[in-house]
């Protein structure tokens, strides 16, 4: 017998929002994130400058609010746009409305073995993952504890963030504990590119001094052979991990990847990864040694507690890769996700804004690279949806 103590769902919506946030790619002209960075579609000349010119933000954010019959609503934000409003509304709704709120187990289940037939990963997980997060925001907020209590609670005092953006420097300047670029050059850009490509890791090296951690993120953009080649030029220059160098459907490639590192270096991916089961991969093929799941894509909270306790018992980092307050409640709660990823999202970037910016309203943000736990102390994930912002539901029920 279900336990029914707590109010049940009324109401499930799904809307669309422009202009950064969750789908953070969505910037103004102008901004580090889409200048010149390495991508599968770097090898056609006319994608190779703007990520935006290929379609990377085409889908926006997807806002999912939970309301039960209290009048309650949770929320969360995640990439998905239109596409995931329609998967939201008209297929997973019906695994919700009426149910007891605590039951994200079932539902999770429900919603992924549903949708299995043309789902599994990206769009439809990321769906999943906006519902999942809109749950545990609205159990976290009928029940009046934050989610990383829910979660088990805190296992340290504080947060620590590396920072990625295209300026470590100022990332080291602004406290954070290392700093990961962008890889601008792809292999289309020849050996030229990968000149390039050590020398900009060079100079950053001469700023930051040795002892800060400097990442390179390649975002799929090159082939084994150079990411090779690539990682064992950069090991001169304290390179601490290469990330998602290559296809996430590679799973044979970097665990060649992961042979071919200078003893020392890292190898990350997974931010493209969804569930358990993609996670297995990675982990039973040796692919990585941090795995980085993103908490609004892989499936959500409820996903990503099998996710971390699968790579514990492989004796793997869990970092989850952006995602915001999602991160945060997590990271917080658990001993093999050590630190956190903070993504510039001011263009420069010269400044901390908070990562979600501006859909989200009272988001914590790191103070000299740190955050502590007792900011995330408010019921749910702790923030509230600027709804100044124009919002669309095209799938109104
Ligand atoms: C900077 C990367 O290309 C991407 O935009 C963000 C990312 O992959 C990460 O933060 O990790
Ligand atoms: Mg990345």
């Amino acid at each position: 017998m279900a336990y029914t103590g707590l109010p049940r769902i009324k109401h499930v919506r799904a809307f669309t929002v422009r202009g950064g946030g969750a789908d953070y790619h969505d910037q103004g002209a102008g901004h580090w994130i889409d200048d010149h960075i390495a991508t599968p579609m770097a090898r056609y000349p006319e994608y190779r400058q703007s990520r935006q010119s290929f379609g990377i933000n085409v889908l926006g954010t997807l806002v999912v609010e939970i309301e039960a019959e209290d009048g309650t609503i949770g929320f969360a934000v995640t990439t998905g746009g239109e596409p995931a409003c329609f998967i939201v509304e008209r297929h997973l709704a019906r695994f919700l409305e009426g149910r007891n709120p605590a039951e994200y187990e079932k539902i999770w289940d429900q919603m992924y073995f549903s949708t299995q037939y043309y789902g599994r990963k990206g769009l439809v997980v990321n769906a999943i993952s906006g519902v999942d997060l809109a749950l545990w925001d609205l159990l976290g907020k009928l029940r009046g504890e934050p989610v990383h209590a829910l979660l088990g609670g805190a296992v340290r005092d504080e947060l620590q963030f590396y920072a990625t953006g295209s300026r470590p420097d100022l990332a080291k300047d602004m406290g954070f504990i290392g700093g990961k670029m962008p890889l601008h050059h792809g292999p289309a850009e020849g050996i030229e590119g990968l000149r390039k490509n050590i020398a900009e890791l060079a100079t950053m090296r001469e700023r930051v001094g040795p002892d800060f951690w400097l990442m390179l993120d390649c975002w799929m953009a090159l082939d084994v052979d150079y990411a090779t080649r690539l990682a064992l030029a950069a090991h001169e220059h304290g390179l601490k991990w290469i990330e998602e160098a290559i296809s996430p459907d590679d799973y044979w490639g970097y665990a060649e990847l992961k042979r071919n590192v200078p003893r020392g270096m890292l190898v990350t991916t997974g931010e493209h990864e969804a569930t358990r089961w993609g996670f297995r991969m990675l982990l039973e093929m040796d692919c990585c040694d941090i795995l980085q799941p993103d908490v609004g894509w892989c499936g959500g909270v409820t996903e990503l507690l099998k996710i971390s306790a699968l790579a514990d018992a492989h004796g793997k980092l869990v970092v989850p890769h952006g995602s915001s307050v999602y991160s945060y409640h997590f990271v917080i709660t658990r001993h093999n996700s050590p630190f956190a990823e903070f993504l510039m999202m001011h263009p420069g970037p010269s400044e901390v804004l908070p990562m979600f910016h501006p859909q989200l309203i009272g988001e914590p943000v790191p103070v000299n690279g740190r955050l502590r736990a007792s900011a995330l102390d408010k019921p749910g994930f702790g923030v509230e949806l600027n709804r100044d912002l124009p919002m669309h539901r095209p799938y109104a029920r």
